[in-house]
């Protein structure tokens, strides 16, 4: 099913696990869209500070319109819910759902809001969530959409995914508003691996240029990054024009350019030499090990993923990842 152009009826009660910046603005947006929303947020001062009206720690200087219910208690914002996004930090969702299991209502759809891959398993975010509720359908939410610019109401376009393609183009218009316009997909694993491995390239682009490499260097290394990220894409299963859609090419874009990003800060700290301890969230950098792991075991040729871990790991300096990127074999460049 594609969508039609109508909105589907609103009005859901909706679940947001997870009080940080993304599952503040989605809330935000979800209430936008006409639902019921309570946030679960682990920490109790956060609660406080959203009934408030703002989130400090994580969204400053966003006032919160009135209407989320935030509660540090899982079990009451799950009850009745019929809809309940996750939205940790990927290598925390394993225990969060978990945490969630016996309050989660049956049946009912889990949207993975993170973007990741399990940095001790390899598994993508679907495959925990399917290992621990396999009674709730999985769907992803994904795509160029930095939490400042969706908790202000600012436009931009993400795309939901399911194996079910009438649930993603159900949650989709669901999920749309005047300002969030949400496309559908029956590509899961490819709007996953896209919105996990974009942080990587974030992460190498910020580098390129806190270590002043120039921007010749920074759309050349986007440009063979992305390459590498439909390498590893195609060997999941993934379809290439998932990869260049929104949650891969469109979250490349965004986040390999703006220091807006947390992985491209966390990047260009790294390039400038500057301390990283305290950083907020850098989502690529567990992401950047799991997935050279993923590429040496399957073959697959991914020299930047690979570059990006040894850098972080401590191996290699940048300048030494760049030497050794430089002087790799001659080839043709559709030897993709
Ligand atoms: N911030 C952004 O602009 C966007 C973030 N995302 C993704 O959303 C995910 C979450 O990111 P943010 O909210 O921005 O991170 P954040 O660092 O702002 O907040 C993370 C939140 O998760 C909570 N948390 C961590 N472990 C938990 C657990 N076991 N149980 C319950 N809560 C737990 C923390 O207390 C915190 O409230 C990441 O995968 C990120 O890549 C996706 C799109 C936009
Ligand atoms: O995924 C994001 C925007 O689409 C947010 O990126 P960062 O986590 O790098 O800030």
């Amino acid at each position: 099913m594609t969508g039609s152009g109508h909105k589907a009826p609103s009005g859901w009660r909706i679940a947001v696990l997870g009080g940080g910046a993304w599952g503040t603005a989605l809330a935000l947006a979800m209430l936008r869209a006409g639902h019921f929303v309570r946030l679960y947020a682990r920490d109790p001062e956060t609660v406080a500070a959203i009934d408030r009206g703002e989130n400090p720690r994580y969204l400053p200087g966003i006032a919160l319109q009135a209407g989320i219910v935030a509660t540090s208690d899982i079990e009451a914002a799950l009850d009745g819910a019929d809809c309940v996004l996750a939205v940790a930090p990927a290598q925390s969702l394993r225990a969060m759902l978990a945490t969630a299991k016996t309050h989660m209502p049956k049946g009912v759809p889990l949207v993975l809001c993170a973007k990741g891959i399990e940095r001790d398993t390899g598994a993508l975010l679907s495959a925990i969530a399917r290992e621990i509720l396999p009674e709730n359908p999985v769907a992803a939410l994904s795509g160029p959409s930095f939490a400042t610019d969706v908790a202000r109401g600012l436009p931009t376009a993400v795309v939901v995914a399911a194996r079910d393609e009438d649930l993603a183009a159900d949650l989709a218009a669901r999920f749309s508003a005047q300002n969030l316009r949400c496309y559908s997909s029956d590509d899961l694993i490819g709007v996953e691996i896209g919105g996990a491995l974009k942080n990587v390239f974030a992460i190498a682009a910020g580098a390129v240029t806190g270590a002043a490499l120039g921007a010749s260097a920074q759309a050349a290394m986007v440009t063979r990054g992305f390459v590498e990220l439909r390498r590893i894409g195609a060997a999941f299963g993934a379809r290439p024009e998932t990869l260049m859609g929104l949650s891969g090419l469109g979250d490349l874009l965004l986040t390999c350019s703006s220091a807006q990003s947390r992985n491209f800060a966390y990047g260009l700290a790294l390039g400038q030499g500057k301390p990283l301890a305290g950083l907020p969230l850098a989502e690529g950098v567990p992401t950047a090990a799991i997935a050279a792991r993923i590429a040496a075991e399957r073959k697959i040729d991914a020299p930047i993923i690979t570059a990006v871990a040894a850098i972080l790991d401590g191996t290699i300096t940048i300048r030494q990842a760049v030497a050794a990127l430089m002087t790799r074999p001659l080839k043709t460049e559709t030897d993709v």
